[in-house]
């Protein structure tokens, strides 16, 4: 679960967030949509930890991480993906997932260390059979054994999302996460995201990507929440209209 109350973020004289509260509950996607400028990127940034908020709090499943830095919310299980997508490029896509699926001790490391050298091959192959079934749930399997960096954007952010949801995260936040990728790709993108036991929150410019892909959505708008509510409800507000039209 994401909680965010009262947040606001001042840079200077620019009020980028204005007492936003917005809670998502566990299991839940939520969406935030708005026009340029609309302080969405801060809010990202203030729940990844990123961003320390002038005032107001943060917390994930309860607790306060308002002051906490990213690698203590990744601790907590929360995971992201960039704009840009980031992945290991000199690694392989099995490599960059595997390395993911480390994370959580899921083969390799101390567990492997105390079973012996029969033990460890099977940890081992197990980890790589957990890999190869996120690559292929993310539609890259064919694609396991090629660097990363070689890869169009599209199928790089295929392996960045592949690496986020490879340890099973409690949160997931995704920034920008169709830019780059054709409908189809749109399309495995959301039903991955849609099959995760995980708090979503997604940003993103494409309006119906989110109004498909989200039980709820969010519109920020000059640093303030205007709207707030499932997808058909947000696309009539004449606030809403206002705001993208206006
Ligand atoms: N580091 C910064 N220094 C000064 N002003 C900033 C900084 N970051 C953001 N802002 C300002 O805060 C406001 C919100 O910016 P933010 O990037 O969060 O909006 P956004 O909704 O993500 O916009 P876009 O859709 O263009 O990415 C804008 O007025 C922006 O100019």
């Amino acid at each position: 679960m994401i909680e965010i109350e009262d947040v606001s973020v001042r840079f200077g004289g620019v009020h980028a967030l204005s007492d936003v509260g917005l809670a998502v509950a566990e299991g839940q996607t939520c969406g935030v949509i708005g026009p340029n400028g609309a302080g969405k990127t801060t809010l990202f940034d203030v729940v990844t930890g990123l961003r320390r908020p002038s005032s107001g709090t943060v917390r994930l499943d309860g607790e306060d991480v308002t002051s906490a830095g990213a690698v203590r919310r990744a601790r907590m299980g929360l995971r992201r993906t960039f704009q840009r997508p980031q992945v290991f490029g000199r690694l392989t896509v099995l490599e960059n997932v595997l390395a993911a699926v480390e994370w959580r001790g899921g083969g390799g490391g101390l567990a492997a260390d105390l079973v012996g050298w029969r033990g460890r091959r099977r940890l081992e192959r197990e980890r790589r059979e957990r890999a190869m079934a996120v690559l292929d749930r993310c539609g890259i399997g064919a694609l396991a054994g090629a660097y990363a960096a070689d890869l169009p954007i599209g199928r790089r952010r295929m392996v960045e999302l592949a690496r986020a949801v490879a340890d099973e995260p409690r949160v997931l936040l995704l920034d920008e996460p169709t830019s780059g990728l054709d409908a189809e790709q749109a399309a495995l993108f959301a039903a991955v995201v849609a099959g995760l036991d995980a708090t979503v929150l997604l940003v993103e410019h494409d309006v119906g990507f989110v109004m498909g892909a989200c039980e709820r959505v969010v519109v920020l708008d000059l640093g303030k929440v205007i709207a707030d509510g499932p997808p058909d409800a947000v696309r009539e507000d004449p606030a809403v209209r206002a705001a993208y039209l206006g």
